[in-house]
């Protein structure tokens, strides 16, 4: 056996992330790590990666115990960790991203053509094809995480780990990696990659271990499983089917009329964009990422000025306002970049579940401690939110957790309008599951809701409209009744459309 983890406990204060797991990896095998958000993926991969210290257990390679007190120990036994936010710099070329900490020099410089020619020479060993001279800057995603991966492979990995790799990737650019990591794994790499996308574990992995609470309750061959068995062994119960109505829509709440973003080279990100929203309905925008969805977003939400048209907000122009005065108005966002925009990292998981409920909650101007505090009780009981307390800061959630406090937190705002920009992201089934039903909710009372997703299936399954954004344009638009994932997708790509 390559690597055996040997009954691994980790404890922060009085919570247990990893309780006596058992862990292997054989050589060239890829081997999925699944389980509910909080079930202490992360932190078994960040213990093999020597950025934790177990409280107790062993690891062994190859037979032998090894000790790994920071990354770079765990780097010289040929250990490499992709993780779920990229750790480049945008500035530098793909080529120094790649050789950083290992640079070629020529006497005391770095030396660039030594640089670009090793790098050169590892696209080509692996097949993996990359311009070394680029930016990192002007690289898709999908790029970026193959400068990551290159990275790794330069640094000599022969066990990588990747924490949910595909979760900002474009489903092609998602296809490609689970083909690149066949590719590596039978040329003798072994991967480990935590995902909460069954469908990617039955399609590459060779075997699944499920983690639940911190314990190991499966080990299987993917082969021997499916999707069913695996969702029970995560959430430790059947999943229910989404029961979703037809509805009577009702008044306008958002009106989006002609509204175009002028990009820097000359290339319009927002096209002439015409959008509506009625309260009552789920319109779902489906898209490639970076053909304007973002930008529509932002500019609704007040985050990005617009260069022409105007949008409404239950009748009240928003264009130039600010964001604090649009969200008086009546919206709520659930942003897509939950870091960026969605919560403060350093402040608790009272003060980030409270976020724009101060107002709603006060009887009389004043905050009420104890009533927020009850208000954030509700989401981490509804949303099984799993944290230390209220007063542990967010920064110490597991991404997922933290997802489930911004979703919990702007659903309950209770406003007319919901931006919710990839809501499940990074979030377990269980979870998805519960995020659907809520905004289903939210439909059924009369709510209107924005939906971006770069999950089609996401789309299909709440939208009660579907429109489809191509370079900054919508290009087609259909009814749920209407619409099919071939239509769609082939919108997504730049098909043609008759709309
Ligand atoms: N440094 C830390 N201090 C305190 N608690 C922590 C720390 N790191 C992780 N935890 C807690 O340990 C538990 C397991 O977290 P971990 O990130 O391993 O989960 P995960 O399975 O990767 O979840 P997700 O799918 O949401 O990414 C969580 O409850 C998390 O809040």
């Amino acid at each position: 056996m390559l690597l055996q983890m040997r009954h691994i406990t980790k404890t922060y204060g009085t919570l247990t992330a990893n309780s006596g797991v058992d862990f292997s990896l054989r050589q060239g095998e890829i081997h999925a790590l699944v389980g509910e958000n909080g079930a202490g993926k992360t932190t078994l991969m960040r213990i093999l990666y020597g950025m934790e210290q177990p409280t107790a257990g062993q690891i062994l390679l190859n037979g032998k115990e090894v000790v790994f007190t920071n990354p770079t120990d765990a780097i010289s036994h040929r250990i490499g960790m992709v993780h779920q936010h990229f750790m480049l710099f945008p500035s530098f070329t793909v080529a120094e991203n790649i050789v950083i900490g290992n640079e070629p020099r020529a006497g005391v410089a770095f030396d660039r053509k030594k640089a670009i020619a090793q790098v050169e020479e590892l696209c080509a060993k692996y097949r993996l094809p990359i311009d070394p001279r680029m930016k990192v800057a002007d690289c898709p995603l999908g790029l970026q995480q193959r400068v990551e991966i290159l990275k790794v492979l330069y640094q000599g990995a022969d066990i990588i780990i990747l924490d949910e790799p595909t979760g900002v990737l474009t489903p092609l650019e998602a296809k490609e990696l689970l083909v690149i990591m066949r590719s590596l794994a039978n040329q003798g790499k072994s991967f480990i990659i935590i995902t909460h996308k069954l469908h990617e574990v039955m399609e590459v992995a060779d075997r699944v271990t499920v983690l639940r609470d911190g314990k190991v309750t499966g080990s299987v061959d993917a082969g021997a499983t499916n999707v069913e068995e695996l969702s029970k062994l995560m959430v430790g119960r059947d999943l229910k089917q989404l029961q979703k109505r037809t509805l009577q829509t009702g008044q306008t709440i958002l009106q989006v009329n002609n509204i175009s973003i002028h990009g820097d080279k000359g290339k319009p990100v927002l096209n002439n964009v015409n959008l509506q929203v009625n309260a009552g309905e789920i319109v779902g925008i489906a898209g490639i990422s970076g053909n304007g969805q973002s930008e529509l977003i932002q500019a609704i939400s007040g985050l990005q000025p617009i260069d022409q048209g105007d949008i409404q907000l239950l009748g009240t122009p928003i264009r130039g306002r600010s964001v604090r005065e649009i969200r008086e108005i009546g919206l709520s966002h659930v942003p897509e970049d939950r870091y960026q925009w969605g919560a403060a990292k350093e402040g608790t998981v009272l003060d980030n579940g409270t976020m724009g409920h101060h107002k709603t909650t006060s009887r009389s101007g004043l905050l009420h401690g104890q009533e927020l505090r009850k208000l954030v009780n509700r989401f981490i009981q509804q949303f099984q939110i799993k944290t230390g307390s209220q007063d542990t800061q967010v920064k110490f959630l597991s991404g997922g957790n933290l997802q489930k406090l911004i979703v919990a937190r702007e659903i309950a705002q209770k406003q007319p309008f919901l931006i919710a920009a990839e809501p499940t992201r990074g979030v377990d089934i269980g979870a998805m599951e519960l995020i659907h039903e809520e905004l289903l909710r939210k439909r059924d009372e009369q709510g209107a809701i924005l939906l971006v997703s770069s999950e089609l299936t996401e789309i299909l399954k709440l939208s009660d409209r579907i429109v489809v954004m191509y370079e900054g344009r919508i290009v087609g638009e259909l009814s749920a009744e209407e619409a099919t994932e071939e239509q769609i997708s082939l919108w997504m790509a730049g098909g043609n459309s008759d709309a």
